[in-house]
Formats: C-alpha cells, sequence, structure tokens
C-alpha cells in the first residue's frame, strides 16, 4: 500500500495532463489506467488515429483532384489499406508512447488496471488497496447505443467510432447515423477512400448548435466531395446479413419508411460519460439525471477529496477542454487558484475544408436579444486560400455592436482550426474587432481573412 497526494483515474488528455501538472507542482502522483497504453479515446481511438487517416485521405484526395492542376503528374496514386492502417499505428504509439515518457520524468506512478474507489482517499486496483489524500475522476466517455442498431467491431459490419478506424477493408458503401463531428470526419475519410457514402442525420440540419450559415457551406462543399445527406430522419434499425447491412429509416415529414443496403454502418449518435465499475453509487458520489458525475466550480463532487474532469463531467466532450479542467483541478488540489474560461473554448472539425468555432454564433445572439454586428470575409478573396486551390468558405466574426468585443468566430476553410486561435487569444485578452483589424498580419496567409472579417466588423474589408 503506497500513500499518495493525489491518484488520477483515467490517462486521457484529462486524466494524464492533471498528473502531470500536480507532478509539477510538487504532489505525490499516480495515474491509474487499464487500457494497454496511456493516452485515452484521443491517443488510442479517437482525435489522433483518425487524423492520421483525415491526412492520409486528404493527401490522396489531392492527388486525385487537383495534382494535374498544378502540374504534378505521373502514376495515378492507389490506396494500400494495410500500409495506411500501419501508418496510423505508428502515429497513436508515437503519442502513447510519449506519454510515457512524460510520465516518467515526472515521476508519476503508472497504477495499471481498472480502478474502483473504496471510500474517501482509497483507490482499489485488482486486490491492491492505495491510499490518497485527493482523487481526480477522469475516465471519459463511450460511444452511445443506438437501439436496433446493435455495434460488432469485431465483425466490421455494424460499427462505432472505434471499429471505423480499423475495418477490415474499405468498404464500397457505407451509411453514417448522425451528421455530428464524428460522422462528418470519418464519413470523410471513407469517401475519399472510394466509399459511396449516405449520412443519416435525425435532425434537418448537419452538425447541430453550430453558425447556420457554416452548417449549410459545409452540407453542400461535402455533397460536392460526394457525401450524401438523408436529413430529418429517424433510424429503426439494422439488421446485418452475409457481411452486409439493411438499415431501416422513416422520414419524419410524412412518417415513410426507407431502407438502405450497405456495406458498412457508423453508428456517430454521439457518446456517454464512462463510470462503470468505479462505485460512485457505492460511495455516495452525486451524479446527474444523464449519468455525468456531479460537480460544483471546483470540479469538487459532494464527496469530500474527489473529483472530476473531462468527458464524464457535463460540458462539451473535448479532449482540450479536458485538459484545461485537468491543469486547473491540479492547480487547486496543490492550493493554488485553477481556472477554466467556458466562453473561450474552440471546436475544430477535421474535414476539408475544416470548420472551426468559438463562442456566440448569430442564432444564439438573435435568441437572447443581443445586438452583435458580423463582419463576414470569404476566402475567395484571399490569395494564399486560391493558391492552395481552397477557396471555398469564409470567416464570420461576431462582435457586440456597441462595445465591438469580440464575441464569437466561425470559420469553414483551409487552416481553418489553426486560425481560431488568433480569436481565442483576443476573445480571452477582451480585444475588440477593431484591436484585431488595427493588428498586422502577415501576407500571404489565410489568417488575413480574420483580419478583414475584423474590418468588415468596421468600415469594411479591403479585398471584396
Ligand atoms: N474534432 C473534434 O473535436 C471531435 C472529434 C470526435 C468527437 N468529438 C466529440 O465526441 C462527441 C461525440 O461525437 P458524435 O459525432 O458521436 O456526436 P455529436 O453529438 O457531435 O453528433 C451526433 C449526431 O447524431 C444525431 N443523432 C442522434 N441520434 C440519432 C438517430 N437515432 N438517428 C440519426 N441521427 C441521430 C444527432 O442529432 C447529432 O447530429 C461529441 O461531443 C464531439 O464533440 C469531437
Amino acid at each position: 500500500m503506497s500513500t499518495y497526494d493525489l491518484i488520477v483515474i483515467g490517462a486521457g488528455p484529462g486524466g494524464y495532463v492533471c498528473a502531470i501538472r500536480a507532478a509539477q507542482l510538487g504532489l505525490k502522483v499516480a495515474c491509474v489506467e487499464g487500457r494497454e497504453t496511456l493516452g485515452g479515446t484521443c491517443l488510442n481511438v479517437g482525435c489522433i488515429p483518425s487524423k492520421a487517416l483525415l491526412h492520409a485521405s486528404h493527401m490522396l484526395h489531392e492527388a486525385h483532384e487537383n495534382f494535374e492542376r498544378m502540374g504534378l503528374t505521373g502514376g495515378k496514386v492507389k490506396t494500400d489499406w494495410t500500409k495506411m492502417q500501419g501508418y496510423k499505428a505508428e502515429t497513436v504509439s508515437g503519442n502513447t508512447k510519449g506519454i510515457e515518457f512524460l510520465f516518467k520524468k515526472n515521476k508519476i506512478d503508472w497504477l495499471k488496471g481498472w480502478a474502483s474507489i473504496e471510500g474517501p482517499g482509497k483507490v482499489k486496483i485488482g486486490d491492491t488497496l492505495h491510499e490518497t489524500k485527493n482523487i481526480v475522476i477522469a475516465t471519459g466517455s463511450v460511444p452511445s447505443a443506438l437501439k436496433g442498431v446493435e455495434v460488432d467491431n469485431d465483425a466490421g459490419v455494424v460499427v462505432d467510432s472505434t471499429g471505423a478506424l480499423s475495418l477490415p477493408k474499405i468498404p464500397k458503401s457505407m451509411v453514417v447515423i448522425g451528421a455530428g463531428v464524428i460522422g462528418l470526419e470519418l464519413g470523410s475519410v471513407y469517401a475519399r477512400l472510394g466509399a459511396q457514402v449516405t449520412v443519416v442525420e435525425y435532425l434537418d440540419v448537419i452538425t447541430p448548435g453550430m453558425d447556420g450559415e457554416v452548417q449549410k457551406q459545409l452540407q453542400k462543399t461535402l455533397t460536392r466531395q460526394g457525401l450524401k445527406f438523408v436529413l430529418g430522419a429517424a433510424v429503426k434499425g439494422a439488421e446485418v446479413a452475409k457481411g452486409k447491412a439493411k438499415l431501416t429509416y422513416a422520414l419524419k415529414k410524412d412518417d415513410s419508411e426507407h431502407v438502405l443496403e450497405t456495406d458498412c454502418v457508423l453508428v456517430a449518435t454521439g457518446r456517454r460519460p464512462q463510470v462503470e465499475g468505479l462505485r460512485l453509487d457505492k460511495i455516495g458520489v452525486g451524479m446527474t439525471d444523464r449519468g455525468f458525475v456531479k460537480i460544483d466550480g471546483h470540479w469538487a463532487t459532494n464527496v469530500p477529496g474527489i473529483y472530476a474532469i473531462g468527458d464524464c463531467v457535463p460540458g462539451p466532450m473535448l479532449a482540450h477542454k479536458a485538459e484545461d479542467e485537468g491543469m486547473a483541478v491540479a492547480e487547486i488540489i496543490a492550493g493554488k487558484h485553477g481556472h477554466v474560461n467556458y466562453d473561450v473554448i474552440p471546436g475544430v472539425i477535421y474535414t476539408t475544408p475544416e470548420v472551426a468555432n468559438v463562442g456566440l454564433t448569430e442564432e444564439a445572439a438573435k435568441e437572447n436579444g443581443r445586438k452583435v454586428k458580423i463582419g463576414k470575409f470569404p476566402f475567395m478573396g484571399n490569395a494564399r486560400a486560391k493558391a492552395m486551390m481552397q477557396p471555398d468558405g469564409f470567416v464570420k466574426l461576431i462582435a457586440d455592436a456597441e462595445t465591438d468585443r469580440i464575441l464569437g468566430c466561425h470559420i469553414i476553410g483551409p487552416n481553418a482550426g489553426e486560425m481560431i486561435h488568433e480569436v481565442c487569444v483576443a476573445m480571452e485578452f477582451g480585444a475588440s474587432a477593431e484591436d484585431l483589424a488595427l493588428t498586422c498580419h502577415a501576407h500571404p496567409t489565410t489568417s488575413e481573412a480574420v483580419r478583414e472579417a475584423a474590418l468588415a466588423c468596421g468600415d469594411g474589408a479591403i479585398h471584396v
């Protein structure tokens, strides 16, 4: 039995970052992880492997669609699925081993196994009980189940996001249930690799909650890339026979039933918090009615010395939100001040073009009766985007109508996921649209489009 200042349960982006920050602040720290490798969903079966497949399939798309126009000729580039899987695995292991190195460097004990909490200060793994002053629950989330659609990742016909990363072969056709982040990212991968992809979504729009103009532009662009969309459709069930699936859905507008036959169904209808086996009910940790761990403004549960962060607590299920909470709670446990600004958490969809957003949408401003001004700039007017053959999309900046303070930004276009951060920094410092407009931006960069959108909040953009 060992005594720690802090035991973090779960080594995903929330948990491992929390452990590292706590160790840096002088605490004796252990992190429990039952998976063979560190890094949680994000590094093992989420953000990182999907980005490897997105990158490789984007390169293929470029080779097929744009190389010749750029004067790059030669044999037709083909996909070697086994090699691509190897590249994905290498990307993952490079990152997970990196966390192992960071744990050693920061003298963090990796307690291997699945933990349960026996009471405040008591964490059990197998038959071993570990004592600790504080516990942080960072156990993340798992894909939600969908009634009537049974996932079997090993069979590879009806899969969730984990199974979709390692399909035995590239399917000729795929039906994606859910036009959210996962559905569109992985749907894009397989569409670029040659599958006929149909996305079936319950709502009448894709990417619910996002800026309406971005939703429309993204749907238009992905449709041009070959994805088909069936919106306003409720999935009734899926049957598997002879290595194929039959998916039945009903259109909400007239209740008519339709069947899609496909090689593969990807269920991407959201994720739910993962807390099974922790014994939270036995030790009286309060939960929300949607199954998340209930916390106060300092990530503390109702049981003294037990905190929770990341996907298992309410809020957006994003790795970077979990990381920020991990750092903040470590600071609090170490007797310092920890803070997360939930108004400035960016979101990115890694399709091509990328979609990125932060803060208020035009729709939310209208709903709240908040007066805003909107500066919009199309990438068609951006020299760099045109040189990259990616002139689709725009930057939309939202500022307070009276004070000019930046309240939000919505980008669809090349490098959107990188560009959003200058707006995040501006918002963090309470900057106005004019502050951004007065900041010199290097030419030619796609970031100039952000400045132009800021100029459009004032006297006008130059290049439209
Ligand atoms: N790039 C990123 O930041 C990233 C990548 C992957 C996952 N994530 C996070 O992981 C979580 C899960 O992602 P996700 O894409 O599974 O969920 P999501 O909540 O983003 O989207 C799920 C979609 O499925 C639809 N849906 C739900 N039930 C349905 C049904 N029965 N039939 C048809 N459509 C249905 C919803 O309306 C919604 O559009 C999200 O919180 C997401 O933010 C983020």
